[in-house]
């Protein structure tokens, strides 16, 4: 079925704004935090990020699903949005990797959308006003009054305090073996975790196992080779809001204690402010898309980055704090805003950062942040040396 012959849908915000358009994908009714992504493609991989859980997606670009929906870019096994939200969705999805319509997979996996929405007044709307809860109606529910909808609107749970993370999160361990010889094995904390991520690390030699949000110390420090201790840790993206994170805060704390090293991306960033003291903080829209400007302010290099966050620590640009574990620097920020987008231990093995360098999807630039890892476990990088090979 078309999204013609789908009939009518409306967006309604928390706030009363209605914005009317077409059903696409899934018919009836879904509710979540509104936010917008502007990556130009990449659909698919911001669409199975489980960072997106519970939140309606607005695309900033214009068109999207251009070219279908294929076998190979998921970055987990589901579509996890709680709704998307597009101006003009392709009619004949084109490319030799497609194997059927964005539109139809939606309804397949019934993620409800809507589509003929002008997302430049709704993203103005969003980056004005903040993010805020949303719903999308279409099917019987699209005829109901707009005052009706913003109620029910009003009922889904905030993000601000959700702990989402075990939501997401694998029930059993697995593991992901090193490409080549193994060099060494890493715990990898599954927060939200997407599939590029280990892949990454084993395409350096690096055997990873990953393991549920609920994992314990004991099983944390016996998921090494042969049952021993791991050489490194890695906490991965993940949705909710890190400062419910209580246990993970906990587990990392112990990790920061043993000297193991330490590699986390975006909420794992979160986490280790948490861990070090630092605060995090909800961001007025967030950033979300793969074209964001970064300073790493060990090198003064600007990298092009993929974001997806709504949260991020509370820090000043080349700040240094003591800390439970020694000194702390705020290494990374985001040149838009000055938003902090990475921090590193100078006294103790670990550095996170708050953008994505796995880029899946986004620009490569970031990609030498796998090799600090590797450094840091290496023992070839001294954590207060590690931009040498930046
Ligand atoms: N992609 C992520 O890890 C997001 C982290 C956190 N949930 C946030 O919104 O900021």
């Amino acid at each position: 079925m078309s999204s013609a012959e789908q009939g009518g849908a409306v967006l309604v915000l928390e706030d009363g704004r209605a914005f009317r358009g077409e059903s696409y994908g899934a018919v009836g009714r879904t509710v979540g935090e509104a936010v917008f992504s502007t990556g130009m493609t990449g659909y698919q991989e911001t669409l199975t990020d489980p960072s997106y859980h519970r939140q309606v997606v607005v695309m900033t670009a214009p068109h999207v699903g251009n070219t279908g929906y294929n076998d190979e870019d998921q970055e987990s096994t589901r579509i996890w949005v709680a709704g998307y939200v597009v101006r003009d969705p392709a009619r004949i999805p084109s490319n030799w990797r497609s194997r059927r319509s964005l539109g139809d997979e939606l309804a397949a996996q019934g993620v409800v959308g809507i589509s003929g929405v002008d997302t430049r007044a709704l993203t103005r709307h969003l980056r004005e006003r903040g993010a805020m809860r949303v719903g999308i109606f279409s099917g019987p529910d699209a005829a109901r009054p707009v005052e009706e909808l913003r109620r029910v609107v009003g009922e889904a749970p905030a993000m601000v305090g959700t702990d989402l993370a075990s939501l997401v999160s694998t029930d059993e361990p697995y593991t992901v073996p090193a490409v080549g010889e193994r060099r060494f094995s890493v715990a990898a904390l599954d927060l939200g975790i997407k599939s590029m991520t280990p892949q990454r690390m084993a395409e350096r030699g690096i055997e990873v196992t990953v393991l549920p949000s609920t994992a314990s110390l004991e099983q944390v420090l016996t998921s090494g080779a042969d049952g021993g201790a791991p050489d490194g840790v890695f906490f991965s993206n993940g949705p909710g809001d890190p400062a419910a994170a209580t246990h993970e805060i906990e587990l990392l704390q112990n990790v920061l204690e043993r000297r193991i090293p330490f590699f986390g991306i975006c909420y794992g960033n979160q986490l280790l402010g948490r861990a070090l003291g630092f605060g995090t903080y909800k961001l007025k829209y967030g950033h979300r898309g793969i074209n964001q400007p970064v300073m790493d302010l060990s090198t003064r290099k600007v990298e092009v980055t993929a974001h997806n966050h709504g949260f991020a620590v509370d820090g000043r640009a080349g700040e240094v704090r003591e800390t439970p574990y020694g000194r702390a620097e705020v290494s990374h920020v985001c040149l838009n805003d000055d938003v902090v987008e990475g921090l590193r231990c100078l006294d103790t093995p670990a550095f996170s950062v708050q953008y994505h360098p796995e880029a899946a999807a986004g620009p490569h630039d970031a990609s030498y942040l796998f090799d600090r890892f590797v450094d840091l476990m290496a023992g070839t990088a001294t954590p207060d040396e590690n931009e040498k090979d930046a």
